[in-house]
């Protein structure tokens, strides 16, 4: 309901260093505009402090009501504030929930027509602009030719208010550290005597210290909340213990009814894999990543947003790029080819109130991308739950990635080392939330500086609620870890670990350089990459370490190489056509003729078969560009002509396990090809299904002894799941073949 806005008072220059405005007429405003009885905890310290023209920093926990801090600024005095938020999502969400409300509110982005853009601009440059919030991108922010429009309106006294969301972002020792935020520490210098307001929920002291010093706040309000979040239940399962993580995820969902959820991933591939489980066992559901193209992002988040679909298994970055997944394709015995950098999207920061369960389904890299995640939960204070599922592959998969650690930014060495031994020591703290035995609950608010008894937790989480039950899984787990020699520190060696040199943090994506606020999956040309590589003078017979270290070095120059051809803005001539994905199912379909002749009982629907294998390829490396696109194909040809009935049908999605699969002999003909891309096209004779070992691993050292030679090739492996591999393979010839079929389907399917 559009509501008329309520009489302002007006603001004068002998008013500056006094409250303008009085905790009733503020609460007035909350009433009539949000409808909330009351503020919250420090919201109303924060709103007289910005409106008495005090800096203010508020430190307040997710989902603690921050928006309001700045929203009910904007409708106490005339004039307008600037909020800038990181994420367009975010800005999009927040202007539509204003407007809403009757408030005007606008945000300015690349994603916007010109004449949209146009009219905002017309109206701050009326004198009198009816607009209240401008949300904007740091990188807006920071051009001249917006700054001098910002100046203009503060010089007729009507910018009241800069209001610099997560602003934790400016700092890298913050977890989701952006490096276009660092320009906003000029906006003290051109607007000095505008209150600057610092929004954060991310708590760790130094972060706290590096934001108030990179904005140059003078003098500010410090205001912390309690990071407690009493309406949350937390909870660890364990993925080595369990038989499948994905039918367990499945029926915890399906025990809390139609349920609204979010499901962080790693990796898209097993965002899909796991939404299309999910959605299969009947579960509304919907993957959301960057490989999906924008409408289909935007559709999935309309959906979700709109209740329409109540699960929704995202990527597990907070918008912000924080994690670039660095995939290698490996031959065994030439050693690779290219790179490929996937820049996650996200769905944190919409404000869906109910949501009743969040789930890590791969662990977070640190407490605070923990917190912040798991606090998306119970927004509306309602009971609600945050699950982790910790697994040992993944806790030796982060680790590896942490301690990459190469920057592709401009750092210091001695930035890198700090970001280094801070990302390892960050991880450890959400390692030692899973392997431990104590309070849950405390254990985050400890991380973030807060004491506090265990009685606080009042048995919300797995570990006060049920201790023994807790001690005898770690018991297991221990057992299990042992059993898998998982105890051999197999990529970080202590040396590694104080190497700070050779690592960074997370690679942080260079927004300069993109000059996009929300650059995801852009086109990138490896074929230089790939060339220079496969050309390189590397040895065959190089050790691991010194293949590690190329990989990297190529990685870097390939990433400068991209950036360059960025900023001569060089057009792609890598996308990938339709007449090549043609081409492509072409190849396939014939791949597949040879592969129903090699496997007799096997009966396929080749046309939608060849469909869905193409659409495979182009849903993880279309965007990637040509070379990372047709390199898939040729290794799903090449993975074709090896595969078994069992591998075939488990990429193609039949669940053998399932009693409802249709099984069709080599006489029988074949089911009418899918009218849908998604639908799964294949279909296998009981013969195949003997219970034997597939293999999830392929070629040379990877193939275990009892394993056919036949029964081989991975998609494309990670990079950290290759070394992690070989190095199993050196300590522990073989143990695949004591798992089942659906778990190796489900460790290839995370290979990919
Ligand atoms: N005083 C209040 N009373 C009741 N509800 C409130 C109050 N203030 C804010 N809220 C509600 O709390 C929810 C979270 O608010 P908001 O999005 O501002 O949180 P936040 O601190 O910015 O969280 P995040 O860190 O996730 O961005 C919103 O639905 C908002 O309407
Ligand atoms: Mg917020």
């Amino acid at each position: 309901m559009k509501k008329s806005p309520l009489a302002m008072q007006s603001t004068s220059q002998t008013q500056k260093n006094k409250p303008l405005h009085e905790k009733e007429a503020l609460v007035k405003l909350l009433r009539w505009h949000f409808g909330h009885a009351q503020f919250r905890d420090k919201q109303l310290d924060a709103i007289q402090a910005v409106l008495s023209g005090r800096d203010c920093f508020c430190l307040m926990p997710t989902g603690g009501g921050k928006s309001m801090c700045y929203q009910i600024p904007a409708l106490a005095k005339p004039g307008i504030v600037l909020v800038v938020s990181p994420l367009i999502a975010l800005m999009e969400n927040q202007v539509i929930g204003l407007k809403e409300k009757g408030i005007a509110g606008e945000f300015l982005s690349s994603t916007q027509t010109m004449q949209v853009k146009t009219k905002i601009y017309e109206d701050l440059d009326s004198g009198k602009p009816s607009l209240r919030l401008l949300y904007v991108t740091p990188e807006l922010t920071a051009t001249p030719g917006f700054m001098s429009k910002l100046k203009k309106i503060h010089s007729r006294g009507l910018l009241n208010l800069v209001a610099i969301d997560e602003a934790h972002c400016i700092s890298s020792w913050g977890h989701d550290f952006r490096p276009s935020y660092r320009k906003l520490s000029s906006l003290r210098n051109y607007l000095p005597d505008v209150p600057i307001l610092a929004l954060t929920a991310t708590a760790a002291p130094k972060v706290q210290k590096d934001v108030m010093e990179s904005l140059c706040l003078q003098n500010p309000l410090v205001l912390k909340s309690s990071f407690n979040r009493p309406n949350l239940f937390y909870e660890v399962r364990y993925k080595d213990l369990l038989d499948d993580a994905y039918a367990d995820l499945c029926s915890v969902l399906k025990s809390n009814g139609d349920t609204c959820a979010i499901v962080y991933c790693l990796e898209r591939t097993t965002c899909d894999e796991l939404s299309a489980y999910l959605s299969a066992g009947g579960i509304s559901c919907a993957a959301y990543h960057a490989g999906l193209n924008d409408k289909a992002r935007s559709s999935v988040l309309d959906d979700w947003i709109s209740s329409r679909k109540q699960v929704v298994v995202a990527t597990v970055a907070f918008g912000l790029i924080l994690f670039q997944a660095l995939h290698v394709y490996l031959r065994f015995d030439d050693f690779l080819s290219f790179f490929c950098f996937e820049h996650p999207g996200s769905c944190t920061g919409i404000d869906r109130k109910d949501v009743r369960l969040v789930c890590h389904f791969n662990i977070p890299k640190s407490m605070e991308a923990f917190y912040q995640e798991s606090g998306r939960a119970g927004r509306d204070q309602l009971p609600s739950k945050s699950l982790l599922y910790y697994g040992m592959d993944d806790r030796r998969r982060m680790e590896f990635i942490l301690s990459k650690n190469q920057s592709k930014n401009s750092q210091s060495f001695s930035t890198r080392e700090r970001s280094s031994k801070k990302s390892i020591s960050d991880f450890s703290q959400m390692v030692d939330y899973c392997e431990g035995s104590g309070c849950r609950r405390k254990k985050i608010l400890e991380s973030f500086g807060e004491q506090i008894p265990v009685s606080l937790c009042k048995n919300s989480c797995d570990a006060c609620k049920h201790p023994n039950l807790l001690a005898k899984y770690l018991g297991e787990l221990t057992s299990a870890v042992l059993q898998k020699n998982h105890f051999s520190q197999i990529f970080i060696s202590s040396q590694d670990r104080t190497d700070g040199g050779q690592y960074s943090e997370f690679w942080n994506r260079d927004d300069e350089a993109s000059g996009s606020e929300e650059d995801i999956s852009d086109c990138d040309d490896g074929i230089e990459a790939v060339k220079k590589v496969a050309n390189s003078k590397l040895s065959t017979k190089a050790g691991l370490n010194e293949r590690i270290n190329f990989l990297q070095h190529a990685e870097e120059s390939y990433y400068r190489n991209k950036i360059s051809d960025k900023q001569v803005n060089k057009p792609s001539k890598n996308a990938v056509s339709d007449v090549l994905r043609q081409g492509s199912k072409e190849k396939l379909l014939n791949a597949l003729r040879q592969a129903q002749q090699r496997l007799r009982n096997l009966t396929i629907e080749f046309e939608a078969s060849a469909i869905f294998l193409e659409n495979e390829c182009y849903n993880k490396y279309g965007k990637s560009g040509k070379s990372f696109y047709y390199s898939q194909v040729a290794s799903t040809i090449r993975w074709l002509s090896t595969a078994n009935s069992i591998e075939l049908t488990n990429r193609l999605g039949i669940d053998t396990d399932s009693p409802s699969v249709n099984f069709i002999s080599k006489e029988e003909p074949p089911a009418a090809p899918s009218p849908s891309l998604e639908q799964r096209p294949a279909q296998i004779t009981g013969k195949e299904l003997d219970g034997s070992c597939g293999s999830e691993n392929s070629i040379g050292a990877f193939q275990t002894e009892s394993e056919s030679p036949s029964t081989s090739l991975p998609v494309i492996p990670s990079f950290s799941e290759f070394v992690n591999r070989r190095k199993v393979k050196d300590n522990q010839p073989n143990t695949s073949c004591k798992e089942s079929p659906k778990k190796n389907f489900d460790k290839r399917m995370r290979l990919q």
